[in-house]
């Protein structure tokens, strides 16, 4: 027969790191906005908190890429933002709060091309296209898309490819009230059924009762901290 503790220990989520960062600093103009010595991203669905200015979107670009800080960033197993940046940018996906993409281009050239710099599987975005009711759109010209036609494409944009992370940078401004669940949904799957690692930017406290084991990290005083 089973022990109690035997039983609770093999329902408990294990988690591992998926995201390492090391020595971090990122200043502008002299100024530190971010400073960490060793900060962890465990496997899960993380909500980053904080202030207007307090470093969350320099801290996410940081993390895709895309914007240049002192120090290194690992991927699980041991990919470094530094020394392997195309093997590194396959393992993380991810989408800007404020989202800007070549406005001659149609929505579905877009996610066309998107597919095949993240290698993704054939038809990988047909599932994200139709429950957003994104299918009318998609072959118009991003000129002519509202801010939230555009969020909607960049939330698409970032789970093509088969990431072990993905960074939405204040994934829900702009979208209706129809398009939260949705998204919600999209994040709960891929974290169920592909063991995805979100990290999800927000300067309010995470109220939504649609995301499962959601922990918060604070960004406060140039420096970040788990808080739950
Ligand atoms: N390109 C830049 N040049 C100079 N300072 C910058 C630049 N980008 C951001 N900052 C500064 O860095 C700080 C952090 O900005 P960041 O955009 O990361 O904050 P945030 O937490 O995402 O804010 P918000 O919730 O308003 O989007 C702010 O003080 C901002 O003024």
């Amino acid at each position: 027969m089973l022990n109690l503790a035997s039983a609770l220990a093999s329902t408990t989520i294990r988690y591992y790191p998926v995201l390492t960062i090391h020595n971090f600093h990122k200043a502008y103009n002299g100024h530190t906005i971010l400073r960490l010595d060793n900060f962890t991203i465990d496997s899960g669905i993380h909500w980053i908190r904080g202030h207007n200015g307090s470093g969350k979107s320099t801290f996410l670009k940081a993390l895709a890429g895309i914007l240049s800080f002192e120090g290194d960033v690992t991927a699980h197993p041991n990919i470094s933002i530094k020394k392997n940046p195309t093997a590194y940018r396959s393992a993380v996906n991810f989408a800007e709060a404020e989202p800007v993409f070549p406005d001659f281009l149609t929505g579905t050239e877009l996610i066309q091309l998107f597919k095949s710099a993240k290698n993704a599987p054939a038809r990988q975005e047909e599932q994200y296209v139709e429950s957003m009711g994104m299918t009318a759109y998609l072959p118009d010209r991003i000129s002519t898309y509202s801010s939230g036609m555009l969020k909607k494409l960049s939330l698409v944009l970032a789970f093509l490819g088969r990431p072990a992370c993905i960074l939405l940078d204040e994934p829900l401004t702009t979208l209706d009230a129809d398009s939260l669940p949705i998204l919600y949904a999209w994040i709960a799957d891929q974290h169920r059924l592909a063991g995805t690692t979100f990290l999800l930017s927000s300067h309010q406290a995470f109220e939504g009762e649609l995301l499962p084991d959601v922990r918060e990290i604070l960004v406060a005083q140039a420096t970040l901290q788990h808080i739950g």
